[in-house]
């Protein structure tokens, strides 16, 4: 493989965006890719892929250069270096990875090998907290989430339809696989910057995991219905909502940014997602004012977000257990104060991208044993692995309000 400098060069400028200043691997990414117009998309490919990658695997490299936590220059270039030779390709004779250790680097690396918190670059609380939450599972699990992701789309079905989609990206040079569990999703065969695309702009499809695709239709939304997405962010699964009840009927998003209700807006308009009405959550009357109204309401709780890590490989050292704890219990609040809106056979869906059962089935536990809880039954659950299914990993809990 031919390395190109310059390439190598913006890798460590992002690196030092992400290690030394507390930049968003993402947005540090964006950034360095702005900087250069003649790179095209292999170059830019090869920046972001080789960041993240290092990124996925800082405490591993680091232990194997030597670094401390503050990375000058030098060390920078040398996790490239073993990033390069971990890969099994020959360092360059460049100025920078003169005199590098090569025989050294896989010693090292065959040696840290054998402990999970080397292997998988996990801090050592994360992998206590995930041993003992999942047991077996979590070895697996967390050696899935540090593969890289696929990209998935799915198709706008106001707009367009599978085989249509699949043609049109192929004439845009995109060629796309189906995938029989999730009918509405197109998994690129080769990464691209598909938001370029003519497709893209006319609101024919969104970027959206398949495992992130199973949770609207868990709702059995069906035209007409009165729905409150109550964690909407930007929209994901609104959007997936408003495709499934053919713009009819009435779906109150919400959140408590209003800069993520703005980017809702702007991609619903993109979707010709018309039955969608952004409410910001400012106060307890909000959500007061719908109380026994609604038919279905989901609830994508804000979590670890620990099973999306195949897409934010930083989040591993970003993630506190005193996060952790604190987001436990917003989700139980949450559940607590916003099920109230949900009418009498009314639906409710618990969701989060966390694979932690204390995250998932034991809040619904929780919440079912409470007071506010009382009225409703679980109906099902279903948990999605990284290392099982092959996407991210996420969990959903349907409910039903029986009185
Ligand atoms: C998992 S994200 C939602 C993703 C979104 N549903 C999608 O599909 O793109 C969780 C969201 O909950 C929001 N949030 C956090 N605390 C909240 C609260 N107390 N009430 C409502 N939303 C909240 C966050 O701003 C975030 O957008």
């Amino acid at each position: 493989m031919r390395f190109h400098h310059n390439l190598l060069q913006a890798t460590v400028d992002a690196l030092h965006q992400i290690f030394n200043e507390g930049k968003y691997a993402d947005q540090a990414i964006q950034r360095i890719l702005k900087r250069d117009t003649r790179w095209g998309s292999r170059d830019r490919g090869f920046i972001a892929e080789t960041t993240y990658d290092i990124v996925r695997y800082k405490r591993l490299y680091t232990e194997i250069v030597g670094a401390g936590t503050v990375y000058n220059s030098r060390d920078l270039w040398r996790l490239t270096a073993v990033w390069i030779v971990l890969r099994g390709h020959a360092l360059p004779a460049w100025e920078e990875y003169y005199n590098t250790p090569v025989r050294r680097i896989k010693g090292k690396f065959d040696e840290l090998s054998s402990q999970l918190v080397y292997k998988e670059s996990i801090p050592d609380w994360l992998n206590e907290l995930g041993q003992k939450e999942l047991g077996d599972l979590w070895a697996k699990e967390i050696a899935a989430l540090n593969n890289q992701a696929p990209v998935v789309l799915r198709v706008n079905t106001l707009k367009s339809d599978l085989k249509t989609l699949k043609e049109k990206l192929i004439a845009e040079g995109h060629s796309t696989t189906t995938h029989d569990d999730f009918p509405d999703a197109l998994i690129l065969n080769e990464r691209a910057n598909v938001f370029k695309t003519d497709a893209f702009s006319d609101g024919l499809f969104e970027v959206q995991d398949a495992g992130s695709q199973k949770i609207a239709p868990y709702l059995n939304p069906e035209p007409g219905m009165r729905v409150l997405d109550s964690c909407a962010g930007a929209g994901g699964k609104s959007l997936h909502l408003a495709a499934m009840m053919e713009n009819k009927g009435q779906i109150i998003a919400m959140d408590i940014y209003p800069s993520k209700l703005k980017e809702l807006k702007r991609r619903a308009k993109r979707a010709g997602a018309h039955n969608i009405e952004t409410r910001l959550i400012d106060s307890t009357k909000a959500i007061k004012k719908l109380a026994g109204k609604m038919d279905a309401l989901l609830i994508d709780a804000p979590c670890s977000g620990l099973g999306v890590l195949r897409r934010n490989p930083d989040a591993k050292w970003k993630l506190t257990p005193e996060f952790i704890e604190e987001i436990k219990t917003t989700q139980q609040e949450i559940l607590q104060s916003y099920s109230r809106v949900v009418k009498k056979d009314g639906t409710l869906v618990y969701a989060t991208c966390s694979i932690l059962p204390s995250e998932n089935e034991k809040q619904v536990e929780q919440f079912l044993s409470s007071e506010a809880g009382a009225g409703f039954e679980l109906q099902e659950s279903q948990n999605m692995y990284a290392h099982r299914e092959g996407f991210d990993g996420f969990y959903m809990a349907r409910l039903i309000k029986k009185d």
